[in-house]
């Protein structure tokens, strides 16, 4: 259960798509005196973070968390959490509550039970998730290269740990089963090359070649999807 928004360029994405999510904060705040955000990494949501930094919210009741993590300290390069804290940790943002999933355990594998553990402090269901996409149809870190996709697809525990052949470092990936535990659900791609690997998504075949799909066909809670060129 998929729908698509188009958006006339990125700017207007960013700042539309964060009003959108804004709203849902303010909504799950109003209702539960605390709101959850589960963020993707990558490239893409950079502008969109900072969009929604710049919302009045009260976010000393916002916890935010990441979709997937590189097993990289907080301050590598690659890391998403530093992504995250550099674009939306900002001004009254810088209030919310940042959960990363990196821990000091020398593998994902191992951090598993700590990374729970934190995870398990944020209000459920989630407020919001956002997933991004990659060119090869993974989302989080749910690759289909990985030898753990298929029981990760499969798990009810809330993170897995993957080792992706053809991606840079070990990871940890929030699972279907977390992912899914939200009451609103986006998928935010841009530019022509996502928009078709999402038309391939879309088409039939095994949700272990793109594992985008398990999002797309799910029917639990609707995934809207946000695209601009
Ligand atoms: O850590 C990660 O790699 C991400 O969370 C990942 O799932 C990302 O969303 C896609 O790879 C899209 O990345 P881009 O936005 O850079 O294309």
């Amino acid at each position: 259960m998929a729908a698509l928004r188009s958006w006339a360029d990125r700017a207007a994405l960013d700042a539309g798509f964060a009003a959108e999510v804004a709203g849902h904060l303010a909504a799950g705040i109003a209702a539960r005196g605390a709101a959850s955000l589960v963020v993707s990494g990558g490239r893409t949501p950079a502008g969109f973070l900072q969009a929604l930094a710049t919302h009045p919210l009260d976010w000393s009741r916002v916890w935010v968390t990441l979709a997937d993590e590189r097993w990289v300290d907080a301050d590598h390069d690659a890391s998403n959490e530093r992504l995250l804290r550099a674009s939306l940790q900002q001004g009254p943002a810088a209030a919310a509550h940042v959960v990363g999933l990196k821990t000091a355990a020398a593998s994902p594998q191992a951090g598993l039970a700590e990374v729970a553990e934190r995870l398990a402090a944020l209000p459920r269901p989630f407020d919001v998730v956002v997933l991004g996409m990659g060119d090869d149809g993974h989302t989080a870190s749910l690759f289909p290269d990985a030898p753990e996709l298929a029981a990760a697809l499969a798990s009810t525990a809330a993170v897995a740990a993957l080792t992706p052949g053809a991606a840079p470092h070990a990871r940890i990936s929030l699972t279907p089963a977390a992912l899914l535990d939200t009451g609103a659900l986006y998928l935010h791609i841009v530019g022509a090359d996502k928009q078709a690997v999402l038309e391939r998504a879309l088409a039939d075949g095994p949700v272990e070649e793109l594992p985008i799909r398990f999002a797309l066909r799910q029917t639990r809670v609707p995934c809207s999807i946000q695209w601009a060129p």
